[in-house]
């Protein structure tokens, strides 16, 4: 295989990954019942705008929320995704392009050029085109590279081997412990890649942060990255606890008051040239709400397009001034820190000494190569055993997408390319060892602060079976606690276990927990929709597998879901999904499900017999009516 052939693979993925995106969206336009189109999580309908600003670069910045003040439905729209605004009365309105800004559970921002029309509002994810184009710039970029780029792209792909130098003497800043000081150590070591393996809770992100404040104190600058714009802040959060000169680019998808003076926004915001480029600012958006106005006449139409006209020109200045104040910023920042889709823009040709990306498993091939053109060494950071990306192409799937270049770097160059962290500090050791055996070759070690602890060591917590015995399965097996199919819906839901569900959660706050120590994941959506609706404690979470990667709760309530005599269990086959699931509890996790539709795989029926060893197995019998 020659680079050629590697990227055109890589092309062929996006244009399959493309077509699946719009094919998505023509359905979900084509629906006009309200419940049904917001039911995908990918669409929000009547809406109303509360709220508007000009933001960086002259981008508009609008607030929507529902009528009352109502909280939004579950959706997939994330700060950073792009995003279709349209007028929800006029199913023609083909809208207006943007990029969600900001979300809370009653508001989203979206960050647009335009004003839309209408007064309420449809928000669609949309395909994600300006990623897609800048993936495969990058792409076609790194295929004809020369030099360090080409050499980087050689070792990656395997056509040249991959280089380390001896392993550099470090004072380290962090209380690390021996595998992480030794993943620092090799991490630096790198002259092309290294790869930090990160099972749940070892202390992933801990151990990158040092590797970035050491890299930095040798006079390096480093670019740090992650998939999504809240895996970005998690590492911010732990830059900026440890060095100053760090930087965010983009979207933070949490506004903490320490890591908001490090956005580029308010960076620049602070600069004074920049008390000019606000009096343009104002102006501008005069001029776009004037032109967005309906048009009378074949003077209004003229008179819209000089309006038009005069914002862009002065859009243009403000760019161009702005431009050069965000240079000046980024010049002298040590650290970048934004998602790997990288406004191209914004860090026109700054390359780095390091480049690191966090949840690197979390990353398609395509979207790691704009990252990978401004490197001269790369980290590579994750857990190859939890979730893979979300690819949304059957077609692309089966093709292979799903597999990111930190596991085909793990699976060709074995441990020689990577260091394994395996400390951790979250789970009791019960809870630990079965995704331990399963997925690290029983490498993990519980530290001794963490190893025995349980749920009735927490203050106002009575002691009692439920609150000490760190694990529990609850067996549904010929209770008829059948699965059923969302009404008008793909997803899948158990009421008669959301209903055991929310008993347990009420023996929990009976026994002093406290409601935001629990969380209960479902993997699917419409058992996640089901339950939130039945319970009112804002603070209790409910959320997917999918949503909760990276999280951590002292109690964990997982429910299966799946019961069915066909013994199918869907995408619980995929048992990187439960392997997160079952890695998210502190201190108790309790399991409820069909041991006859799970025990047909032999996955579950290990992890079956986990519990039964662990003596604690339970049956719903047990419990009398549910
Ligand atoms: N060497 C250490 N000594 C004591 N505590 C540590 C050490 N390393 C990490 N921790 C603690 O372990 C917890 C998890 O660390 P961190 O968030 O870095 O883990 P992670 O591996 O990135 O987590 P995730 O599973 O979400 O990927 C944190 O509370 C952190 O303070």
């Amino acid at each position: 295989m020659t680079p050629e052939d590697y990227f055109g693979v890589l092309e062929h993925w996006l244009a399959l990954e493309g077509e699946a995106e719009r094919a998505r969206m023509a359905l979900r336009r084509q629906m006009r019942s309200q419940r049904d189109v917001e039911s995908t999580g990918e669409t929000l309908v009547s809406l109303q705008m509360s709220d508007h600003k000009t933001g960086l670069a002259g981008r508009l910045l609008l607030d929507f929320v529902k009528p009352h003040g109502d909280p939004l439905p579950m959706n997939r729209l994330k700060v950073g995704s792009p995003v279709v605004i349209s007028d929800w009365s006029d199913a023609s309105d083909e809208g207006i392009a943007g990029v969600v800004s900001r979300r809370k559970h009653n508001t989203i921002q979206v960050a647009t050029e335009q004003w839309p029309a209408g007064s309420t509002f449809r928000i669609d994810l949309s395909p994600d085109e300006t990623t897609r184009r800048r993936q495969l710039a990058a792409m076609a970029k790194a295929q004809v590279a020369t030099a360090r780029t080409g050499r980087l792209r050689d070792a990656l792909l395997g056509f040249r081997p991959i280089r380390f130098t001896d392993l550099p003497d470090v004072r380290f800043l962090t209380d690390l412990n021996p595998p992480q000081q030794d993943a620092v150590r090799f991490a630096l070591s790198a002259q092309d890649v290294a790869i930090l393996h990160g099972p749940p809770g070892t202390g992933k992100t801990t151990t990158i942060a040092e590797v970035i404040y050491q890299a930095v104190a040798r006079g390096e600058r480093v670019l740090a990255c992650a998939p999504s714009n809240t895996a970005v802040d998690n590492l911010l959060e732990r830059l900026v606890a440890i060095m100053p000169n760090v930087l965010r680019v983009g979207h933070p998808a949490r506004v903490f008051e320490s890591l908001r003076g490090h956005t580029l926004d308010e960076l620049v915001d602070a600069d004074p040239s920049t008390e000019v480029v606000r009096d343009m600012r104002r102006e501008l958006e005069h001029l776009m709400r004037a032109a967005s106005k309906k048009p009378r006449g074949r003077e209004g139409f003229r008179r819209k397009g000089e309006l038009y006209a005069e914002a862009g020109q002065l859009r243009g200045q403000i760019r161009s001034l702005e431009r050069s104040v965000i240079r000046s910023v980024i010049d002298s920042s040590d650290v970048v820190c934004t998602t790997t889709t990288i406004d191209d823009e914004l860090l026109y040709d700054q390359d780095f000494d390091l480049v690191v990306i966090d949840e690197a498993c979390q990353c398609t091939q395509p979207s790691v190569w704009q990252a990978v053109l401004r490197a001269e060494r790369l980290v590579l950071a994750g857990d190859h055993c939890q979730l893979p990306p979300t690819v949304l192409s059957d077609e692309a799937a089966r093709a292979g997408m799903k597999e990111s270049l930190m596991q085909s770097l793990v699976e060709r160059e074995g441990d020689s390319v990577f260091r394994r962290l395996v400390v951790q500090y979250r789970m009791n050791e019960t809870i630990m060892n079965f995704s331990s055996e399963e997925f690290y070759d029983g490498t993990l070690i519980a530290d001794a602060s963490v190893r025995s602890h349980q749920l009735s060591d927490l203050p106002e917590v009575i002691e009692s079976e439920l609150t000490t015995q760190p694990i529990e399965f609850i067996d549904t097996a010929g209770a008829e606690f059948d699965e059923a199919l969302e009404p008008d819906g793909q997803s899948k839901l158990n009421p008669k276990e959301a209903n055991l569900i929310i008993r347990l959660i009420h023996e929990f706050l009976d026994a002093g927990v406290q409601p935001e120590q629990i969380a209960v994941i479902a993997p699917y959506a419409a058992q996640v929709r089901l339950l939130r609706s039945r319970l009112e404690l804002p603070e209790l979470e409910i959320d997917t597998v999918d949503g909760f990667q990276g999280r951590e709760k002292e109690v964990v309530l997982l429910t299966m879901v799946r019961s069915n005599d066909r013994a199918e269990i869907g995408f619980l086959s995929d048992t990187r999904r439960t392997n997160v699931a079952l890695t998210r509890a502190r201190r108790k996790m309790i399991m409820v499900g069909d041991s006859a539709t799970l025990a047909s795989h032999d996955f579950y029926a290990s992890l079956l017999k986990y519990f039964e060893d662990a003596d604690a197995y339970k049956s719903v019998w047990q419990y009398g009516d549910v």
